[in-house]
């Protein structure tokens, strides 16, 4: 059995972060979410949710099962208020088990393993819609970001590396300015041929609205109430690809981007691009809000299957050339790239002879 602390996780994935390495993971994670698409109630069977019966915890404990026929285990991930307020976050781990016996095969420490995966699921979308190897492809050369936890830093670093000759600038907009700094900090010691550019986004907008009008690609990685992404912000000039994926939200009063956007989609019955329809419909405040229904939303699996080609128009907005993802994340996802982590670690993990 394989036991990977998180920093296993990040010292391996670090040293994958080129474009074919990911390539690889990408096409791992599509494959498990074609498996879902399938059966998606047997493959992804329901969560249990459940606050903690300790009076001194306001902690949610999650328990994600995975019952795939290459990829059986669960996640199991907790947090809450009491767990941010002590700079912890969401704690948890992915058991791995033989697919076919249910012994353990690994045991993956799931903080940062969470983002990359979900990260990994922005930039399927992404590159499938705007392929990092087109040479005419009129992108505009920043990247904004939205929120600096583990989901930001996998975001930037993903993108980074897949269009890395095409982006010269990164802005991060936080709710916290100071939270900003650190992260933009941490990052030009890591990519110091980029700009990093740090925001609040509750200041001065005049400050940061010409960046984020000067990026192709838009992340939001917020738990926000309200939009944080706001429509006035978004580049209209059709000659250039907007895309915009969302992983932040997760109960429907939950939302990171305008809603005039969503129903411009809707209004012109073009669809947006998800992990899961149904999963969607149930947790995405921007679809839940904007009442969408699942004739118009597009599977990233359906995005990639080879028999059914799937015209960009389809889910592209003609005023404006602009494409909306929303990711909620699922246990296949989790277990699919945790076996294939724990598979390729030749070294670095903990080998443990018996359990
Ligand atoms: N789609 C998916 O599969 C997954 C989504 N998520 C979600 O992604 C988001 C980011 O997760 P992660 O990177 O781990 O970071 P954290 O959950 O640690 O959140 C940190 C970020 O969220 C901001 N934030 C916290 N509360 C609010 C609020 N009420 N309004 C606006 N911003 C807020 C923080 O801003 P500040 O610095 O100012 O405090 C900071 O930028 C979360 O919503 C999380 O639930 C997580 C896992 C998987």
């Amino acid at each position: 059995m394989k036991l990977l602390t998180d920093a296993d996780v990040i010292t391996y994935l670090n040293s994958n972060l080129t474009k074919n390495s990911l390539a690889k993971f990408q096409n791992v994670l599509i494959e498990g979410l074609k498996t879902y698409k399938q059966n998606p109630d047997k493959v992804v069977p329901p969560r249990i949710a459940q606050m903690s019966n300790n009076e001194d915890s306001d902690t949610t404990h999650l328990f994600m099962p995975c019952i795939s026929p290459n990829e059986v285990g669960i996640k199991v991930i907790s947090g809450g208020a009491g767990n941010n307020a002590k700079g912890l976050g969401f704690q948890g781990c992915v058991l791995v088990l033989d697919e076919i016996t249910g012994s353990l095969n690994a045991l993956v420490n799931a903080k940062s393993l969470t983002a990359f995966r979900t990260a990994l699921a922005s930039t399927s979308g992404l590159t499938k819609v705007i392929p990092y190897d087109w040479e005419e492809v009129e992108l505009l050369p920043e990247l904004t970001v939205f929120g600096v936890g583990a989901q930001a830093y996998w975001h930037v670093k993903l993108i980074l590396t897949f269009y890395k000759e095409k982006i010269t600038t990164v802005n991060i907009l936080n709710r916290s300015l100071a939270n900003a700094e650190k992260l933009c900090d941490r990052f030009r010691v890591e990519h110091p041929d980029v700009v990093f550019n740090e925001f609040s986004y509750e200041g001065d907008k005049s400050e940061f609205t010409g960046h984020i009008r000067n990026s192709s690609i838009i992340i939001g990685c917020t738990p926000a109430t309200s939009p944080v992404i706001l429509n006035d912000y978004i580049n209209q000039d059709p000659k250039y690809h907007k895309f915009i994926s969302l992983i932040g939200s997760y109960k429907p009063h939950m939302i990171e981007l305008d809603l005039a956007v969503i129903e411009q989609f809707k209004s012109t019955g073009t669809a947006i691009l998800v992990d899961s329809k149904e999963h969607t419909l149930h947790e995405a405040g921007e679809l839940i809000q904007a009442d969408f229904d699942a004739d118009h939303l597009i599977e990233i699996g359906e995005l990639y299957d080879p028999d059914n080609y799937l015209p960009p128009k389809l889910f592209t907005l003609h005023a404006n050339n602009v494409v909306v993802q929303k990711i909620v994340g699922l246990s296949i996802m989790d277990l699919s790239i945790a076996k294939c982590i724990a598979e390729d670690t030749r070294s670095g993990g903990v080998e443990v002879a018996e359990f």
